[in-house]
């Protein structure tokens, strides 16, 4: 099939690539011309495992385009998908600017009957609203399906989930359209659910918000496990036995960032309020994991009386491991708050440095590896647990910082051979004395 997307984010880029890797021809249009040089030239402007190798398979083998201009994108296309970004808006809904400009910007290019794909995150009837758009600002009065496709990638892994995703979600009330996007995703082998519009667009903000909702509740038990000296991680696995729990988003923490959780929670609260729903539940997450956020800053402060003057090494940057976004990271708050608290932050990533650069406090230092970081530290925080990280030895702290207090956000080590070790550590609600997880 021709198809065209619009946005090169990380749903679009991945989307695309993905797309022409299955055997469609596929052009990009971002109206960013720096990324589409940098895009044409093999060069990805994320990092995403594996995502960049498949882009310079599928441009030499003449699938793949990158383009900014939309009626060379649309001019073959049987199918659109819009891929542009929903940012939260200040005063808490979505941001919709980005998709009402691709919607004239199809009305106004289009030249034949095509399939519009809405991939991004959207609020309840918006796709019937890009509809009207593009029928608004449509100079060929082309034909136009609507089909509402939900993207569930994580970054880090956005490759592997697009090919090995547990469900494609398509809401339309087209036949021929649901046909077409059936067929799309045939090769993918994954099961497709299909229902009406607006209930695909509830299942993504519906997904995210209960999935934010794991990691609050379990953040939560974690404070009252160290209150009563119970152990998070053990509860953890003994309640994910239970089928009906399972044992994923259920790791405590300091709490998920990202570019979606906190966006879409916010959007969820305001969806429902415009129907004069108070979502309680939802705005209980978003607080625990306000709080979530800064909890390792608190501990430091209370075994240290005062954070001024001392040197804290950040270990991780991103909001999670493999991936360079630092949008709604943990850290900006974390780093905030140490450095109004006069601390001397110095930030280590494997990855993110760069991006972090642009949105931490100024006042922040780059180690360029955790040795640099932790050498001459007071205390260190574990905030993104990659491996480069996990792989530290409790020896390492003990031989690179002044004194080896660590403060774990991501619950990486065992306490007990912390304890055996000599090394003060503080975790995210980890008993000390424990016995080993297991199933006898
Ligand atoms: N990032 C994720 O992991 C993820 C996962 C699932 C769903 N989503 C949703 O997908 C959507 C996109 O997210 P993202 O993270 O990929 O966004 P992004 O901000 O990384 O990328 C959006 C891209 O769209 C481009 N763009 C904006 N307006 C355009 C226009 N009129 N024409 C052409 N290009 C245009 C921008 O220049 C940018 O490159 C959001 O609604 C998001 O909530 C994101
Ligand atoms: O048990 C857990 C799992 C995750 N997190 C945190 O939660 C955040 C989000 O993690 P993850 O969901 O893995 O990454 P995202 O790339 O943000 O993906 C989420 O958001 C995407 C955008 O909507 C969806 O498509 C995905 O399905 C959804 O998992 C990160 O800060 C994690 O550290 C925890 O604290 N504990």
């Amino acid at each position: 099939m021709n198809i065209a997307v619009i946005g090169t984010g990380y749903v679009g880029l991945v989307t695309g690539v993905c797309l022409a890797e299955t055997g469609n021809r596929v052009t990009c249009i971002d109206v960013d011309e720096q990324k589409v040089l940098k895009l044409r030239d093999g060069i990805s402007p994320i990092y995403e495992p594996g995502l960049e190798s498949l882009m310079i398979e599928n441009l030499s083998r003449g699938r793949l385009h990158f383009t900014c201009a939309h009626e060379e994108g649309f001019r073959e296309a049987d199918l659109i998908f819009i891929c542009v970004g929903t940012p939260q808006r200040p005063d808490g809904p979505a941001d919709l600017s980005y998709i009402e400009q691709a919607a004239r910007d199809i009305g106004r290019h289009l030249v034949k009957p095509a399939v519009i794909v809405v991939k991004s995150t959207v609020p309840v009837g918006t796709n019937e609203h890009v509809k009207a758009v593009i029928a608004a600002n449509s100079r060929h009065s082309c034909q136009v399906r609507i089909v509402s496709n939900p993207e569930f990638l994580r970054e880090g892994s956005a490759v592997s989930d697009t090919f090995h995703g547990d469900r494609i979600v398509i809401g339309t009330e087209d036949d021929e359209a649901a046909e077409l996007m059936t067929e799309l995703y045939r090769p993918f082998g994954i099961p497709v659910y299909r229902t009406d519009l607006r209930s695909a667009e509830m299942i993504k903000y519906a997904s995210n918000a209960f999935l934010a909702a794991k990691i609050s509740f379990i953040n939560e038990i974690s404070n009252v496990c160290e209150k009563l000296g119970a152990d998070v991680e053990s509860v953890a696995y003994g309640m994910g036995l239970d089928q009906r729990i399972g044992p994923q988003f259920l790791k405590a923490g300091i709490g998920y960032g990202g570019s979606c959780f906190p966006k879409d929670t916010n959007a969820l609260v305001q969806i429902a309020g415009n129907v004069h729903y108070e979502f309680k539940l939802l705005k209980s997450v978003i607080e625990v994991n306000r709080d979530q956020q800064t909890k390792l800053v608190h501990k430091a402060l209370e075994r240290f009386g005062s954070l001024k003057g001392l040197r804290v090494a950040l270990l991780g940057l991103a909001f999670k491991p493999h991936t360079d976004d630092m949008r709604e990271a943990p850290s900006i708050a974390v780093a905030r708050l140490l450095t109004e608290l006069g601390a001397q932050v110095v930030g280590y990533d494997p990855v993110a440095a760069t991006q972090a650069a642009r949105v931490l406090p100024p006042e922040v230092v780059y180690a360029a590896d955790p040795q640099q970081a932790l050498s001459g530290s007071d205390l260190a925080m574990i905030l993104t647990e990659w491996p480069q990280i996990r792989a530290l030895e409790p020896a390492d702290f003990r031989r690179w910082m002044n004194e080896p207090v660590v403060f774990d956000g991501r619950n990486c080590y065992d306490p007990q051979q912390m304890k055996s070790m000599n090394m003060e550590y503080h975790s995210i609600g980890r008993a000390s004395v424990l016995t080993e997880l297991s199933v006898i």
